[in-house]
């Protein structure tokens, strides 16, 4: 028999090679001939913003999932340099790198999971409202693409301010005509990261068997653990309630004022994006049981968007789970989560309604999309 020699070897990898428009690839970033079409069975997953302090942690861990085979990186900036050093880690997803507006479509095509953490983050002494008016045009082109290129995609979306962030995706995607509201997922998975911690630091054991609900949206007050329903069952002192509850709500502005101008968390947001979007990806295999707690449409309240616990499965999330029982304390804390989440919310759907609507409809658009939900609760509760 022949040597195989390195000619024929690439003979026999280029006969393999597709013959459909390959996506456009940055200067300097080549994918290895042979893995070109996403060899391995698999999810195609794309990162936007995958330069960033986020985008490059979770990059790196999704290149690590064995679930993912074809991994596209996108951003702005930088994304030739993070793609040739994701590329060499030697696991399977395939990685290839896509720099700028004019790349997105190509890195968007045919992907299964987009994770979003595109935009900017804060500085010391500002809220994650703050963030809105660079934030949301951002969010806004890239879930126009999304709706383009890739519209049965699940989204999961980080960039802040995210309760007023998924509900723009939602109203770009309601304008593409490609809504689904199971597929558009608002990641609190570092929430309830914080809450498993310090909630095990209280108790003094493992995080990893902790579990705390977070519900409500994802900045200050609308950041509400649900410590009477913490797993494994355990109760706290009111002293203990009220330091935790703080210190969950204000774990963002920790890390923001630790990193004293230097941005805000990134290394455990990767951890918790990743964590999130392995669990999109074992639902959307087919496993099940998977829950998580996420910021989606939801009836649970009379606001058009909550967090809660919601059971992933192929379509998204498929099950939004209702609050459980609450105590005094967490019902004074969701009406006020509730008053500050319906402001962000609305203020979401009007930077998208701007054009059409005045700004002065806002009360009576809210009252609307509230009517709506009571006729379908009355609805539901009739049968
Ligand atoms: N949901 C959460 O729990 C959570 C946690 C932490 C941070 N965040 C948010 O995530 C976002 C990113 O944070 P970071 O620390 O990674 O910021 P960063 O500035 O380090 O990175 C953001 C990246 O987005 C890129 N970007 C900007 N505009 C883009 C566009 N139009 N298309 C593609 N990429 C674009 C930038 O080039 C940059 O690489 C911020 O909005 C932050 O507030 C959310
Ligand atoms: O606090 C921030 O601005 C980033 C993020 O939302 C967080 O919770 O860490």
């Amino acid at each position: 028999m022949q040597p195989d020699s390195a000619s024929h070897r690439i003979a026999r990898v280029a006969a393999h090679l597709s013959p459909s428009p390959r996506p456009q690839m940055e200067e300097g970033v080549r994918p290895a001939p042979c893995r070109a079409k996403g060899g391995a069975p698999g999810f195609k997953v794309a990162v936007l913003g995958a330069a960033g302090g986020i985008g490059q942690p979770l990059s790196l861990l999704m290149k690590l999932n064995p679930l993912v085979s074809v991994l596209h990186l996108y951003d702005v900036v930088n994304t030739p340099g993070v793609t040739a050093d994701v590329s060499h880690m030697d696991t399977t997803a395939v990685v290839r790198g896509f720099l700028g507006p004019n790349q997105l479509e190509a890195a968007l095509t045919g992907m299964d999971l987009v994770i979003i953490p595109a935009g900017l983050p804060r500085k010391p002494g500002m809220t994650r409202d703050d963030l809105f008016n660079k934030n949301a045009g951002i969010v806004r082109s890239l879930c126009e693409g999304v709706a383009k290129c890739c519209p049965n995609a699940i989204v999961n979306l980080i960039s802040n301010p995210v309760n007023s962030t998924v509900p723009i995706a939602a109203e770009v995607f309601k304008k593409a005509g490609t809504y689904d509201p199971k597929r558009l997922l608002g990641v609190t998975t570092l929430d309830v990261a914080r809450a498993n911690t310090f909630v095990a630091e209280v108790l003094g054991i493992d995080p990893k068997d902790v579990n705390v609900p977070v519900v409500g949206g994802h900045a200050g007050v609308t950041i509400l653990p649900l410590l009477s329903q913490v797993h494994p069952p355990c109760s706290f002192t009111p002293d203990e309630i009220s330091y935790l509850t703080k210190r969950i709500q204000n774990g963002g502005t920790e890390v923001v004022e630790a990193k004293a101008g230097a941005g805000s968390a990134t290394l455990s947001m990767a951890f918790a994006a990743a964590k999130f979007g392995d669990a999109c990806l074992r639902a959307m295999r087919g496993d099940a049981g998977v829950v998580e707690c996420s910021y989606v449409a939801s009836a649970v309240t009379e606001l058009p968007f909550f967090a809660t616990k919601v059971r992933l499965g192929r379509a998204g999330a498929e099950e939004v789970l209702p609050l459980g029982p609450l105590n005094d304390f967490e019902r004074a804390g969701l009406e006020m989560a509730k008053k500050e989440l319906m402001e962000s919310i609305q203020k979401g759907i009007d930077f998208m309604n701007k054009d059409s609507a005045p700004h002065g409809d806002r009360v009576q658009t809210l009252m609307k999309i509230q009517i709506e939900k009571q006729k379908h609760l009355l609805l539901q509760n009739s049968w």
